[in-house]
């Protein structure tokens, strides 16, 4: 699908700058702007989020306390708001359950023997001595097929899981909402430069030695797998900063009625001008929340790829009727989602040969990289937050190219009874994150709805087609890497 920089051109200064080019095609998919802005405000956003306030979602287990293997994190929590607050496992439904031994692995000898006494007692039709399987493996054999093993699923994962670590914990999330926490200056910089310069593709050459590293102008210039990866980033990098502007501490102890120890938190406009208008960001900041709405996207295809899978888990916390209409919810979502008509398409990454695979490799690393940087936050929520959010974003494009949901076959499947339990694929933590993923993009997409309403005057009120074919016709010749010419051909 192609991409043409015209779509990411300055708009005017104005109040309303910010959103006046945010409108029609997305570019490097079929769909437009002002589509997903209706499907996500009306079908979606009310969905996910009552779905992420059901308890299996509430809580997320993650390891904070891990050290950040690249440098040394000089940064302080300077205010109260970074702070977390983790829960007992005691209050966390449905733990000492099957979760905590869903993944302990049994040895191959173990297994065999468990399946030989159930199995064979009393059988007459063969002789056991004889049809003996030796099925013993030594200790150190045994350790160096559980590497192996360890390496088996980490070459599918775009991320590290830390939830078996001994120093993770539960967070009830609801507890902990994103929102301003007063994280800024060299270290936050230190994190977003990184994840730019180091761990993402960006045009050859790029001569750009400070923020913004990248231009969308020159997007152009790269295939569509490293395009869909930095716009990925750039698309989660908004969405923080969205919630940060939306949520925003307007005054520390609150005014009036509103006053409170919590102090009084709501949207800031001028915050929201500063990192988004064009004048402010050099003409990035319409292209950036595109790249939100791109993002969003990419993960709503995941979680439709991944629909009938998802129907079918248990979402045990141990309260059946929770568990019920957790469950409900979720074919619920996944049905409107599967309705959707310009789903994203992955088909066209990664095709071409030993090429592709390699940068398919690449690709995973870069994504991987960016998740261990996540131990290198200095505030804790925003660290909390960013571990989510990547190991949601890494959980689906597991789902997108790991292969293993490529045959998962039509979404009717999801309405089979059947519940696989030995066929697990993705982790409890993975579920959790990859929902809570979505329902904080789609939330950003509310709350601009809610920013263009302030700066434009108006009222609440949805805005967009559903689904307005215009734009969406207009999709040109692919630009994946290794298909050719790199350059897009323009829009017909
Ligand atoms: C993982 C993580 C989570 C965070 N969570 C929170 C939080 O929950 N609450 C909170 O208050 N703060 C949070 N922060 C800090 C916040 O994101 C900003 O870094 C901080 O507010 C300083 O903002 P800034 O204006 O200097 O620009 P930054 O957001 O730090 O961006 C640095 C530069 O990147 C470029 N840029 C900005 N946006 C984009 C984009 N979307 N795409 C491409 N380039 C872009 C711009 O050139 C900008 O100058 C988090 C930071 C990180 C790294």
């Amino acid at each position: 699908v192609g991409f043409d920089t015209e779509l990411f051109e300055t708009a005017p200064c104005d109040s309303n700058a910010c959103f006046d080019s945010l409108h029609g095609s997305l570019g490097d998919c079929s769909c437009n702007v002002d589509t997903i802005d209706y499907f996500n405000n009306v079908k979606i956003f009310p969905r996910i989020q009552s779905l992420v306030s059901k308890d299996y979602f509430r809580f997320y287990k993650v390891n904070l306390k891990k050290e950040c293997p690249f440098w040394v994190d000089d940064s302080r929590c300077a205010m109260k708001y970074c702070h977390i607050k983790t829960c007992s496992k005691e209050s966390v439904p449905g733990y000492d359950s099957e979760y905590e031994n869903e993944y302990l692995e049994e040895s191959p000898a173990t297994k065999y023997s468990e399946n030989t006494q159930s199995k064979c007692k009393g059988d007459s039709d063969h002789d056991p001595d004889l049809g003996y399987l030796n099925m013993t493996i030594s200790a150190a054999n045994q350790f160096e097929i559980a590497k192996w093993k360890a390496y088996d699923d980490s070459v599918e994962n775009f991320c590290q899981n830390d939830d078996k670590d001994v120093e993770a914990e539960y967070v009830d999330l609801s507890l902990n909402p994103e929102r301003y926490t007063g994280y800024k200056g060299p270290s936050a910089h230190r994190i977003w430069r990184s994840i730019y310069q180091e761990n993402c593709f960006r045009p050859k050459s790029n001569p750009y030695e400070s923020f913004p590293h990248v231009l969308s102008s020159d997007l152009g210039n790269m295939c569509l797998e490293k395009r869909v990866f930095y716009r990925a980033v750039s698309g989660l990098h908004s969405s923080i900063n969205i919630h940060l502007c939306s949520k925003y501490l307007l005054s520390e102890k609150g005014i009036g009625f509103a006053a409170s120890p919590e102090g009084e938190w709501g949207p800031n406009i001028a915050e929201f001008q500063r990192r988004f208008d064009p004048s402010q960001t050099f003409g990035e900041g319409p292209n950036w929340l595109k790249n939100l709405y791109f993002v969003y996207l990419l993960e709503m295809r995941a979680l439709a790829k991944a629909g009938p899978y998802l129907e079918r888990e248990d979402y045990f916390t141990g309260n059946p009727t929770e568990d019920e209409e957790t469950r409900n919810a979720i074919s619920n979502m996944l049905g409107i989602i599967y309705t959707f008509p310009e789903h994203f398409n992955e088909s066209l990454m990664f095709n071409g040969g030993l090429q592709a695979t390699q940068l398919k490799n690449e690709f995973r690393e870069h994504f991987r990289n960016i998740s261990r940087i996540m131990d290198c936050v200095g505030c804790d929520k925003c660290k909390l937050w960013g571990k989510l959010q990547t190991q949601g974003l890494g959980t689906a494009l597991k789902i997108l190219f790991s292969g293993k949901w490529d045959s998962e076959g039509d979404p009717d499947q999801g309405k089979l009874p059947l519940r696989h339990k030995s066929n697990k694929r993705l982790h409890r933590s993975e579920i959790v994150a990859l929902f809570n993923a979505f329902a904080r993009l789609s939330n950003s997409i509310r709350e601009l709805e809610n920013f263009r309403n302030m700066l434009s005057g108006h009222s609440s009120e949805v805005r967009g087609n559903v689904f307005s074919g215009g734009d969406s016709k207009r999709v040109s010749a692919n630009s994946a890497c290794g298909s050719g010419s790199k350059k897009p051909a323009k829009w017909s």
